[in-house]
């Protein structure tokens, strides 16, 4: 299985849909072991300790003549050659050959300029002085032209090679640090959210996919504003010093500016701007544009974008003009010692200290100084590729991960222990950050290994949070989870015993039989035995239409947006997402959780794949959450949970007898079956035993 970036950025779940860490886990370590480059190595501490320091995402802001306070500038610099190190270090890691042949053309693409503008002068001068020597330099002037373009064309095609790999190494790194959090909190974290969103959309969009050639671009043409300086030099020291001096002004103001727009691109009114993009692109989705025409919500929608949009860039756009206002400064500065420098040279000249020859030179060595002033676009893409490479650090510092891939992990060692495990709850606590009022408060459950428990209870009970905790996704603020002991919140091995599938399960874009086998993957199986486990998991939960369907084809990737590619029904991505369920208890999970997976299907169909389950998973713990009672009574047991914590809790005759709010639920439901004329067997022995 090869993935490319596209797959790599649904992987990293920062879309709407949210992949659950335990199989995302699965599939990013999966890809990291297919993609890393083999030169990888552990993380360097020292540049760990400069992330950690680093909390200010500015990138390049020169303190210029907004202060002569000496420490601000030293911070500055520190943190300028701290991001610097940085950019280059992980350029390095990604390429040290293309590196270093870049770092070779941009010096052949200065020696080239100067020796077109040197050997120019003297074949001029020569032409004056009717010397034969004339030919010789004329023909060196043609070698330098000719090389600079061709070093160009190469450097474009390096760079691009770069490109390659050092997007690939940053999407490893968000992938890997949207996954090894063990809990889900960061990416429930608005902040946390927003930054991932948006260096995500930075590798996505054109920045992003240019940034190398832009950043060569920058050095290649400083090497030519070099070969210009050199020119100059030659003639006279100190105007090649002056011309530098206006050029790196220019260059200075105009980073400034461009790092405004940059920070407020990224920290300030995203959460504005957020909510503007999504009002925009609301009309463009399938299910948006249907809503908005059937609701006649398109003037409000478009009201609304523009009062949000407009509040949203207000102080962008004053902090923009104020910005502004010193860039221009900057430039008339620059301008007037650029004036300067050619009103020197032209003295020179009319006054015959300089031949005709060296004025030449001379005028083109100050044309070409240009390169080392602002490049417009190409500065804004260099800085933005150094802003990005930092925001990544700085992202995974504040989740507390090094700043480089860790060591290769190689196949995840097969769980350790097999067959049912038991559940306990104990005095749990839990309070979601964004809430002030606990979901629980003390609650208890233990389940003894091989017990099949069904919980149920109205919506907004508990029951998901429940689950998300036996998952180890959030730690209890008190009391402990276990899983045969463990607390899957810490342990890893833990968590693996728990195979979940939650309401809003993944229909990942991949093939049919990963879909299935997910868990197991990652784990270097032969393909035969992985075939044979899906197979059979699909056929244990229903699903073997699902495989006549796709003419018995594994491969079929269910995405319609690929070739060859389709989609399922609910019920036939539902009957899939249990089949994986199955493959993680043949994985190795003792503790098999189904959330409401099959809300899609219909009573009689979950009832019958309730009951399946239960036969199949009989070696393992099975927790079944579902609304339809008439599917979950045949558990071993089961618990109502209330806004106090569990308040029923037997077999299902036993809480019909004693009455209260799962008799009270289960009549209701059977009420409705008998009214609706019901006719299936499940639900006539529903309305039989409710009367
Ligand atoms: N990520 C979250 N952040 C904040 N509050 C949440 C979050 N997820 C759930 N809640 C809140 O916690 C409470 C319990 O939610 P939970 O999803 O566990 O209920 P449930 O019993 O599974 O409901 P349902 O039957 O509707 O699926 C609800 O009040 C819900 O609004």
């Amino acid at each position: 299985m090869h993935l490319g970036q596209r797959d790599l950025q649904q992987l990293c779940g920062l879309g709407d849909r949210m992949i659950r860490v335990q199989e995302r886990r699965e599939v990013v370590r999966h890809i990291v072991a297919q993609q890393r480059p083999h030169h990888d190595r552990v993380g360097d501490l020292h540049l760990l300790r400069i992330c950690r320091s680093d909390r200010s995402r500015s990138v390049s802001t020169f303190p210029l003549v907004q202060t002569l306070d000496i420490s601000r500038l030293i911070l500055w610099m520190r943190r300028w050659v701290g991001v610097e190190r940085h950019f280059w270090r992980m350029m390095w890691r990604s390429s040290r050959p293309l590196v270093a042949a870049l770092f070779a053309i941009a010096a052949a693409r200065g020696l080239a300029i100067w020796l077109m503008i040197y050997s120019s002068g003297q074949a001029l001068q020569a032409v004056a002085d009717r010397s034969d020597r004339a030919w010789g330099w004329l023909v060196l002037t043609v070698i330098g032209l000719g090389a600079s373009p061709l070093a160009e064309a190469w450097q474009g095609a390096a760079s691009y090679a770069l490109q390659t790999r050092f997007t690939r190494q940053q999407t490893l790194l968000l992938a890997e640090a949207a996954n090894a959090p063990h809990g889900i909190g960061h990416l429930e974290n608005s902040e946390t959210r927003a930054r991932f969103n948006d260096i995500e959309e930075y590798l996505r969009g054109m920045f992003g996919v240019n940034a190398m050639y832009a950043v060569w671009s920058v050095i290649g043409y400083g090497a030519v504003g070099l070969g210009g300086f050199a020119a100059v030099a030659q003639w006279s020291w100190p105007v090649a010093l002056w011309t530098l001096l206006a050029f790196r002004v220019l260059h200075a103001t105009w980073t400034g500016y461009l790092d405004v727009l940059l920070k407020d691109l990224v920290e300030d009114g995203s959460i504005g701007r957020r909510q503007a993009d999504y009002l925009r692109s609301l009309p463009l989705e399938r299910a948006g544009g249907k809503e908005l025409r059937l609701f006649g919500m398109t003037p409000w929608l478009l009201r609304r974008y523009a009062e949000v949009w407009r509040a949203a860039f207000t102080g962008i756009w004053q902090r923009r003009s104020r910005a502004l206002r010193g860039a221009l400064i900057g430039c008339t500065v620059a301008g007037i010692m650029l004036v300067g420098s050619y009103v020197w040279a032209g003295h020179a000249a009319w006054t015959g200290s300089l031949a005709v020859g060296s004025t030449v030179a001379v005028l083109q060595g100050l044309m070409q100084m240009s390169s080392l002033g602002a490049l417009g676009d190409f500065n804004v893409q260099a800085i933005r590729a150094r802003f990005y490479e930092n925001e990544i650090r700085s992202l995974r510092s504040d989740l507390g991960l090094a700043a480089t891939l860790p060591e290769r992990t190689g196949t995840p060692r097969a769980i350790d222990q097999r067959g049912a495990a038991a559940v306990d709850v104990t005095g749990v606590t839990f309070t979601y950050r964004s809430r002030a009022e606990p979901v629980f408060r003390g609650l208890d459950l233990h389940i003894p290994a091989g017990q099949s428990v069904a919980v149920v209870g109205v919506n907004g009970v508990g029951k998901s949070t429940l689950i998300k905790l036996l998952c180890g996704l959030y730690a209890p603020d008190a009391g402990t989870v276990r899983i045969d002991g463990r607390d899957p919140a810490l342990d890893d091995a833990a968590r693996r015993r728990v195979a979940t599938i939650f309401q809003d399960f993944v229909r990942y874009h991949l093939s049919l039989e990963t879909n299935v086998a997910l868990p197991l993957v990652a784990r270097g199986i032969d393909e035969q035995a992985l075939r044979h486990t899906a197979d059979e998991a699909l056929r244990d939960a229903a699903g073997a239409d699902v495989l006549t369907r796709l003419d018995d084809d594994w491969a079929t990737i269910l995405e319609p947006g690929y070739a060859g590619g389709t989609d399922l029904s609910g019920g036939q991505w539902q009957r899939v997402a249990l089949a994986r369920a199955l493959t993680a208890v043949a994985a190795g999970a003792g503790v098999l959780v189904l959330d409401e997976p099959t809300a899609a299907l219909d009573v009689r169909a979950e009832a019958e794949i309730f009951s399946r389950f239960l036969e199949v998973t009989r070696g393992v713990t099975t927790i079944l959450v579902s609304h339809r009672l008439s599917s979950v009574r045949h558990a071993d047991r089961i618990v109502v949970l209330g806004p106090e914590g569990v308040v029923q809790d037997g077999t299902h005759d036993e809480l019909l007898v004693a009455g209260g709010p799962y008799a009270d639920m289960f009549r209701l439901q059977a009420a409705r079956f008998a009214a609706a004329g019901a006719v299936s067997d499940q639900n006539a022995e529903m309305a039989g035993e409710s009367a």
